[in-house]
Parts: structure tokens; sequence; C-alpha cells
């Protein structure tokens, strides 16, 4: 944190916003990104690349600033950056210019703006302007620690009506990653401490899984997503809008007609319930009536995300065939009702904040291959669901290599007027 002398330095254009808490953004949902202990470095904190992160937290105001407003002695070199936005949709941009620009000139006279490489977020994500996560790439690992000691935790006031909050964190150095202690994996969803997820071993025989595959192999065309192919029945999914089609579109085959009937009895029968954590989330009333095929080479996964409520219905079931993987599941403990919705914490939080609370809870699943996995409640509205890229999986210190894996994805499209079973 700067100083108050800082602010003095500033021309009272910046003050500490207090807690860093207050900052925390929902979208760093990994731990990728960490904070100092209390603000300051030890001998023992991670070591930081030259990178952080850098966040606004509010829609940037059209900038009124000008550059005749920072007299200081550094600003000609600075002033190309710190110009007149007319808010168009540049200004988050131009806006983080203008933030590190100001720390630059009050606090960090030795840094040039030559040093330093802002980043825009990626182009052509609808809420980019708001809540931005810029990537601010100096030329030492030094200077990137003193640009995020003085950007983090301020808060800009003279850009407008509306004041943007600056939240920051630094990257740890690739070494760092690797000594960070590893996370436990839970065999048992009833040690995972995620309520409403619940997985049925041995749910399709070796005899089903080959059938299965085989039909998959023969039926259809897959779409090319980056890294996997994907395939979807009774309805189409949308990726670019996160939503499915209006009326079912799709061919709905006896071999995928059965799995759905199959998995929604297993839902109904209370079997599901029996093998899951947190019975009071568990909802079994899903019908499913839309599958989504995705197919992982070796090694490859899925980001973090949640299936969009808005498309689909309360329950997510997912059969995974021809591999196992590790699954992680990531609560944002920022997200209001936390303490309530999880019950127990365990050695395995992934911590990354700066007061002895976690700001990620990062729980891993193995998920064995012909198992179902369920997703209810906290575990599919709350907590995220990923399946992290590795060639293999880290399983309590056995490595697990990963090979092709198959999984298809039940769902119910919300809303949807008819129903299939
Ligand atoms: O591969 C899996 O089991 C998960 C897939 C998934 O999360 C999805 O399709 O939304
Ligand atoms: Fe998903």
């Amino acid at each position: 944190m700067a100083s108050d002398s800082s602010a003095a330095a500033f021309g009272g254009l910046w003050r500490p916003l207090g807690s860093p808490q207050q900052l925390k953004k929902s979208q760093l949902k990994s731990s990728r990104w960490f904070k100092p202990a209390n603000g300051v470095f030890s001998s023992t904190s991670t070591s930081v690349s030259s990178r952080f992160i850098f966040v606004l937290n509010a829609n940037p105001p059209p900038l009124k600033f000008c550059t005749g407003a920072s007299s200081s002695s550094s600003s000609s070199s600075l002033s190309a950056q710190a110009g007149v936005c007319d808010g168009s949709s540049s200004s988050a941009y131009d806006a983080a210019c203008l933030c590190v620009s100001l720390a630059l000139q009050g606090q960090t006279q030795e840094l040039r703006y030559r040093e330093i490489h802002v980043r825009p977020p990626a182009v052509g994500k609808e809420d980019s302007k708001r809540n931005a996560p810029f990537v601010i790439e100096c030329e030492t690992p030094e200077h990137s620690k003193r640009l995020m000691e003085v950007l983090d935790g301020r808060i800009v006031h003279a850009l407008g009506d509306k004041p943007l909050a600056a939240w920051a964190a630094l990257e740890p150095t690739t070494a760092a990653k690797d000594e960070r202690p590893k996370l436990p994996t839970s065999t048992d969803v009833r040690d995972l401490g995620v309520p409403g997820i619940a997985l049925v071993e041995n749910f399709v025989t070796a005899a089903e899984e080959r059938e299965l595959l085989a039909f998959l192999g023969e039926d259809g065309t897959w779409e090319s997503l980056a890294k996997r192919c994907v395939r979807h029945y009774g309805y189409a999914f949308r990726y670019a809008t996160s939503d499915v089609a209006e009326s079912p579109d799709r061919s709905w085959p006896d071999a995928i007609a059965h799995l759905a009937h199959r998995v929604g009895a297993m839902c109904k029968s209370g079997v599901a319930k029996a093998c899951s954590y947190g019975d009071e989330d568990f909802d079994v009333s899903t019908s499913f009536d839309q599958v989504t095929v995705n197919d992982y080479p070796a090694g490859v996964g899925i980001a973090p995300h949640v299936d969009t409520p808005r498309a689909f219905g309360p329950t997510l079931a997912s059969v995974s065939l021809g591999s196992s993987c590790v699954f992680e599941m990531i609560y944002d403990t920022n997200a209001p009702g936390y303490e309530s919705r999880t019950r127990r914490r365990s050695a395995g939080d992934a911590r990354n904040d700066d007061d002895g609370e976690p700001a990620f809870t990062r729980r891993r699943l193995l998920v064995p291959r012909r198992s179902l996995l369920v997703l209810s409640g906290s575990a599919r509205n709350e907590w995220s669901h990923s399946v992290p890229s590795h060639k293999s999986d880290d399983v309590n210190g056995v490595p697990m290599p990963r090979s092709r894996r198959v999984s298809l994805t039940l769902r119910d499209v919300a809303g949807a007027p008819e129903r299939r079973l």
C-alpha cells in the first residue's frame, strides 16, 4: 500500500479504499494471481514475474481529466496516455492507462511509461468495459511490485461522477506456482465439502461404454471448438451467447434417449442422493432433454464455468467415458452467503487473500471413467466446475495419466414447453 504522502503526491486524486477485501473481483476465478500477506513482501513471499493484473471495478465515466491537470516533472513523457477520452468504447483501456500514468508520476519516478505495457481485455467480450482485467507487463518484477503497491485498493476521484476502483494482484513465477502445496483430491464426494454433488461409480458397464463410444463415433458430425469437439442432442447449445435454441432442433436417437432415461431414473430413485453430499441441496426432479457430448483429446479439459441457469434447469449430470479425470470445483468466498452454504473447510482450501480468509475455495474430485456425476443446488449454481488441462492428474501424489475422454452432459432446458420423458 502506498503511504498517506502518496495521496498528496497524486494531488488528492487517489485515496485508499480501506480493506482491499472490498475490491476482490469475482471474475478472478483462479488463484493464479496473488497478493503478498498484508501487502508486505517478506523473505518467504512467493517470487513474482514481471506481470500483474489490474481490474477497474466500475463503468468508467467519460474522462474529463486532461493533461493540463498533471503538472509533475514527468508528465511530459506520460501525457500521451493521460489525454482526454470521450467515453467511447475504449474508455476502460484509456482509464487503465491513465491510472498507471498517475501512479508513475506520483510514486515511482524512476519507472518510465515505456517500461510497462497495458494489455486491454480480449476484444469482443460484452462486458469488457466493466470489471475489465488488464494485464500490466513491466520490465522487471520489482517494477510490477511497486506498481501494484501504488495502484491496489485505490479509488480515482477526478475522472467524473463515478469513481473507479482499482484492484491489483501479482503473478507468481512459474517456479513459485510449482512450489505451491498440492491440493488433495477427494475420491468420495462426502469428503469434498461441496453441497449438492453426487457421484455414482460404475454407472455404465465396460460393454455399455464401448457401445456408446461406437455409436458416437458413427453418428453425425462434430463441431470443433478450440481444443475439443462437441456435439449436441435435443437442443443445440450456442457457445457465443451461452444459450440454447428456442425449440428442439436436434435428433434424439435411441441410445441418447435410453441414457437420458437411465440418468433421470437414477436421480429420482434416490441412489444419487445416497451418494451425495448435502442432501437438502439436492434437487432430483429433473428430466433431461438436452445432451452435450464433449470429446477431449488426452490432457485437454474445460475452463471453470457455471452452466448458464438462464438456459438450463436445476440439475446437471455428466457421464464419463474413456478416461477418468479430476474435476475442480471453485467457490468465490466473496459472494454473499458463503458461510451458510459451505459447511466445511479443509486444509485443501486455496488461499490467495491477505488476511487469512480464503478468497477462493478450490476442491478437487476424482471422477472415474464410467461414472455419473450429478451437480445440483450449490454445486450447480454457486460453485464453478472445471476439468483442468493436464496430461496426467495428480491424485494425492499418485500420477494418473489422462487419455481421450468423452463426456455426455445431460441437462434440462429451462422452461422448455415439452418434455421428452
Ligand atoms: O466434461 C465434463 O464432464 C463436463 C462438461 C461440462 O461442464 C459442460 O459441458 O458444461
Ligand atoms: Fe459445465
